[in-house]
């Protein structure tokens, strides 16, 4: 019992920092339904969270139709879903799949990193560093249920979760590609990378721009399973159960010592690192590049 308390503090004390200043901001959330077990079912135009209480985990199913890109009002929502459960005693685990068929998330939202102004684009890129903050350091267990392609900042949603299943379907794909748009991984893009496959194996994938299907993911461990598509939900919770029978400080205190080292490294450069991207992307060149890319998707269909 004394160990028991003592571990929530040193719980609380550890994770106290990131609390700090890592409030989601209000956003367009719908009101809270309440479920006749007294756990709240949470609604928001873009993000559907079915709660499992008796399980103690919650269903996050991302649906920002078409192609679930993050863009600022996605992204205010997902922290907003995750801060509500994560405040909600009831969960203990979390999963994140997509409610898009074929399609987890196509990464950032390009429209808003091409012409727009310096303000949003520091605005657009705080939004992302906290996304990534947040579920990187998330004390919930957070499992991706990858059910479609995964470029980019769909990849490295994935990779803040503590375990992900992928469909084995030849059409999906997942890794960081930014090369391929002639655009680099910011720093803590590559920490999480290479925090999940080792140096050698991430500085290939990442100078290469890899997106891998699923056997090649498995092997190099960019995903922890790949199982057919329709046993991703089910694989997703016998995962999720066997984590959740960890001692939960146990489990938080030890996921706070693999991740602060990483997560630090971004708290303290924030600002800078908000500085670097608006200075490189509101350049000309990568400008031009960007929309010519929006482009040839949108022409993609023509
Ligand atoms: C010293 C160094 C200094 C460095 C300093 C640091 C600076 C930091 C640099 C910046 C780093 C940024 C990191 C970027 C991360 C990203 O995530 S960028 C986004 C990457 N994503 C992609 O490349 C995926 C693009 N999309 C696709 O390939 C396809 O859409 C798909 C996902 C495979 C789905 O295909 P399909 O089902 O055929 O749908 P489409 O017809 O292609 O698309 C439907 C509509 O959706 C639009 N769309 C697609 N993706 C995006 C997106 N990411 N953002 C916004 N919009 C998107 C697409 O244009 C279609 O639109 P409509 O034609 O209007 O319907």
């Amino acid at each position: 019992m004394a160990l028991a308390v003592g571990m929530r503090v040193l719980t609380r004390a550890l994770l106290r920092p990131w609390a700090r200043g890592l409030r989601a901001a209000p956003g367009r959330t719908g009101p809270a339904a309440g479920g006749g077990d007294g756990v709240r079912c949470f609604r928001s135009p873009r993000v559907l969270v079915e709660p499992d209480p008796a399980a103690g985990v919650a269903v996050v199913k991302m649906r920002n139709p078409p192609v679930n890109s993050l863009s600022l009002e996605f992204l205010t929502e997902l922290l907003i879903s995750l801060e509500k459960l994560e405040n909600d005693k009831t969960f203990h685990g979390i999963i994140i799949t997509s409610d898009c068929p074929g399609i987890f998330s196509a990464g950032l939202d390009l429209t808003e990193m091409c012409g727009r102004d310096p303000e949003h684009y520091a605005e657009y890129w705080k939004a992302v560093q906290e996304m990534w903050l947040r579920f990187y350091l998330s004390n919930l267990v957070v499992i991706a249920a990858i059910n479609g392609i995964s470029p980019a900042g769909g990849c490295l949603l994935s990779l803040t979760c503590d375990y992900r299943v992928l469909a084995n379907n030849p059409k999906y794909a997942i890794g960081l590609n930014e090369t391929l748009l002639g655009i680099v991984a910011p720093f803590w893009f590559k920490d999480t990378l290479v925090n999940t496959i080792g140096h050698r194996s991430a500085e290939r994938a990442l100078q290469l721009g890899l997106l891998f299907p699923p056997a090649e993911a498995l092997r190099v461990g960019v995903v922890d399973q790949v199982v057919p598509e329709d046993q991703v939900q089910s694989t997703a919770r016998s995962v999720m159960a066997q984590w959740l029978d960890i001692p939960d400080h146990a489990r938080q205190l030890t996921k706070i010592l693999m991740r602060k080292p990483t997560a630090d490294r971004l708290l303290t450069e924030r600002d800078a690192d908000i500085e670097n991207f608006v200075r490189f992307i509101c350049k000309d060149s990568i400008q031009k590049s960007l929309h010519a890319y929006l482009e040839k998707l949108k022409q993609k269909k023509g």
